[in-house]
């Protein structure tokens, strides 16, 4: 048995954004849901989430956009550790601390990973022995992106997103972000837009395409750029339309491929190399197009508990 000098009395976990190298949509389910088929990869833009013992449930949240996330119970971080404390029979309360690097409300999934952040630190510090099923089964009830945040890497998302199969991928490639100049956009509005345009059309259950897949075997950005898609892009496009104005001018520049992350209005730019992508950056900033780039490169890790204080 621990000893309670043992216990920590706070777990941090780190946890990086998402981009969707391809995102096929399929019908919408009576559920309101898409069937997806997605080839999610982890890039190296993290948020941290402290799960710390202490009187009442709460959390607190610093960093980029900070003043964007709410602080009550809709914050998906609270969200998700309450969820476990309820699957686990009940357990003392938390305080989460969180600090974002992560563009809210931009298609990287930044609540999500929030949310995987805030299961596995309450974990570690509850000590509930849960499988990895079963941390998988609470993350997809949080939201169809949660359970990739918890694996990581590249990986196939089916189902509406939360059924995970990671993928044969080499190498590292290079991406430059332009997130939102203003706000963010809804993620069930661009799905919605995607139905209007698609209404009364026949649409197929999606499968990834092979030649993504063999691109990614191969670690090859040349080959991977042509094949990049997503079939939300024309919705989000529709709905901001200066994020159209931002993939047309990082083509311009020479970028390998540009396209809309997730439900947007964030810009994937992938670049051959760290050069290009610096290149790019500084051409995209000086253009006045994007007045605020991140870079960063994938896939990287899922969420994981980095070390912390201990009594
Ligand atoms: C756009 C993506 O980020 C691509 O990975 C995801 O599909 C969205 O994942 P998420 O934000 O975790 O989504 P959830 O919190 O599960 O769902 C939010 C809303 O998005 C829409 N939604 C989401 C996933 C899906 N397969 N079909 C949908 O139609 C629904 O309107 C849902 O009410
Ligand atoms: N911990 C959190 N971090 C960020 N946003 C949060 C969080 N909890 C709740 N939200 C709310 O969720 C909304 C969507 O934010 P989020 O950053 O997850 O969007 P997103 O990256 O577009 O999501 P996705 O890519 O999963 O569709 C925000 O407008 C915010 O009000």
């Amino acid at each position: 048995m621990t000893s309670p000098l043992e216990s920590p009395m706070a777990v941090t976990v780190r946890v990086p954004a998402k981009i969707n190298l391809e995102l096929f949509v399929g019908p919408r389910g009576e559920d309101g849901y898409h069937s997806l088929a997605t080839v999610y990869q982890a890039v190296g833009i993290h948020d941290e989430v402290t799960a710390a013992y202490h009187n009442e449930w709460g959390c607190s949240v610093s960093g980029r956009d900070a003043d964007r996330v709410p602080t009550d119970e809709s914050n998906l971080a609270l969200k998700a550790a309450r969820t476990l404390a309820e699957r686990t029979g009940g357990q003392d309360p938390v305080h989460l601390s969180i600090r974002k690097e992560i563009p809210v409300a931009g298609g990287m999934a930044g609540g999500s990973a929030d949310a995987a952040a805030a299961l596995l630190a309450c974990d570690a510090l509850w000590e509930t022995g849960l499988s990895k099923d079963d941390l998988d089964e609470v993350a997809a009830e949080i939201g169809s992106d949660v359970p990739f945040l918890l694996h990581g890497g590249t990986a196939v998302g089916s189902g509406r997103g939360e059924v995970i199969t990671a993928v044969l991928a080499k190498g590292t490639y290079h991406w430059v972000f332009v997130p939102s100049l203003d706000t963010g956009l809804s993620t069930p509005a661009v799905y919605r837009a995607f139905d209007e345009r698609m209404a009364g059309m026949a649409i197929e259950d999606p499968t990834p395409s092979a030649t993504l897949m063999s691109a990614l075997r191969a670690g090859d950005p040349m080959a991977l750029a042509p094949v990049l898609d997503n079939d939300l892009q024309p919705d989000a496009i529709a709905l901001r339309p200066d994020i159209g104005e931002v993939i047309e001018a990082a083509m311009g520049f020479g970028a390998l491929a540009a396209i809309v992350s997730g439900s947007g209005p964030t810009v994937a730019v992938l670049a051959e190399s760290t050069e290009g992508a610096i290149d790019l950056a500084v051409s995209l900033t000086a253009s006045g197009v994007a007045g605020d780039i991140l870079r960063a490169t994938g896939p990287v890790a899922g969420a994981h508990i980095i070390p912390t204080t201990r009594v």
